[in-house]
């Protein structure tokens, strides 16, 4: 039988983390037994409140906290090997970029801690600045006069920098209006299709909702929920039959053959749309270059107003 430990992108067992005080005693248990499977290929979501465990799982993962009891493999082999840090990227809550760097000189700078050759990094570096939407002039500026949503694209770029199999991404959309969140989702979309393996921590669960194939719920350090998501969503009791350009007497006509089934609380209703397709749809429908535009509007158009951290 195939073992997990070897062949999933991230297995823990029982993996706990207890913090100690200054006299080491035991604080807080910021994690408890964890079990956890991601395979290679998944977008997995890492989902709960402040302080239920997410950053504290991340850092385990990466060796850069050590297990006070359990252990985690990634990539097959244990978390903190240094020979697979060079195959995770990882996108922190907050990035520490250094803001005097533009944003090409940022990944230059990251591919040669890298040991990426400069030839490798002169086509690399552009084809990523494309990736993330910074257009020619963005990645010309430095970091310091980044908006937000600019610095959590370089962090990204940043994180791809080395062509990672595995990439930790902790609150990916933090600061990124509607647009960038969008094209945030998009971009992890595209990295599964590339047949990369991500781990997506959020509290922002439509986020979450929209790109991952299975999640697990954390509350105090401990596993409430996991699964897919299709399923834990799924309201077993109800059914919706979906149609288009059914006309009034038509719908009537539904109810009243419903009633003959003996169906007696049925809801013939207009489905709604997210407030997010609203806002796109309303953004595209006023630009003419669509999304894209709109992106790179809002990168040359002097609203450097955020720090790159
Ligand atoms: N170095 C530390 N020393 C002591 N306690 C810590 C330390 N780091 C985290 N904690 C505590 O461990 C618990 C889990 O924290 P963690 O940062 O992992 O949560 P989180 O889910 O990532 O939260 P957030 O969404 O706010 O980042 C919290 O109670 C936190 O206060």
């Amino acid at each position: 039988m195939a073992n997990p430990a070897e062949q999933a992108a991230i297995h823990t067992e029982g993996l706990t983390k207890v913090y100690k005080d200054f006299w080491g005693r035991p604080k807080v248990t910021a994690l408890s037994d964890l079990n956890l499977t991601i395979h290679r290929g998944e977008v997995f979501g890492l989902l709960g409140p402040n302080g239920s465990g997410k950053s504290t799982t991340i850092k385990l993962l990466l060796g850069l906290i050590f297990a006070s009891q359990g252990k985690a493999w990634v990539l097959g082999k244990e978390a903190g090997s240094t020979d697979i840090n060079e195959k995770i990227g990882f996108l922190p809550e907050e990035s520490y970029l250094y803001k005097f760097l533009s944003g090409e000189e940022t990944l230059r700078f990251y591919g040669k801690l890298f040991k990426i050759p400069k030839d490798v990094l002169d086509k690399r570096v552009p084809i990523l600045l494309d990736t993330v939407g910074l257009d020619s002039k963005a990645r010309k500026r430095k970091l310091r006069e980044y908006s937000k949503g600019m610095a959590r694209r370089i962090g990204l770029a940043q994180a791809l920098i080395n062509e990672p199999e595995l990439i930790l991404l902790d609150e990916p959309t933090t600061g990124l209006d509607p647009i960038g969140t969008r094209e945030m989702k998009d971009l992890i979309l595209s990295l599964k299709a590339q047949g990369k393996t991500v781990l997506l921590c959020s509290h922002l669960l439509a986020d979450v909702q929209d790109v991952c194939d299975r999640i697990t719920i954390l509350f105090r350090g401990k596993m409430q929920e996991q699964g897919e998501v299709k399923s834990l969503l799924q309201v077993r009791d109800v059914t919706q039959i979906e149609t288009k350009g059914l006309t009034d007497q038509q719908v009537e006509e539904v109810r009243k053959f419903m009633a003959q089934m003996g169906v007696a609380d049925a809801r013939v209703t207009h489905p709604t749309t997210t407030l997010e397709d609203l806002f796109i749809r309303i953004v595209n429908e006023n630009t003419r270059g669509g999304l894209s535009s709109v992106s790179s509007d809002v990168q040359t158009g002097g609203k450097a107003n955020g720090k790159a951290g």
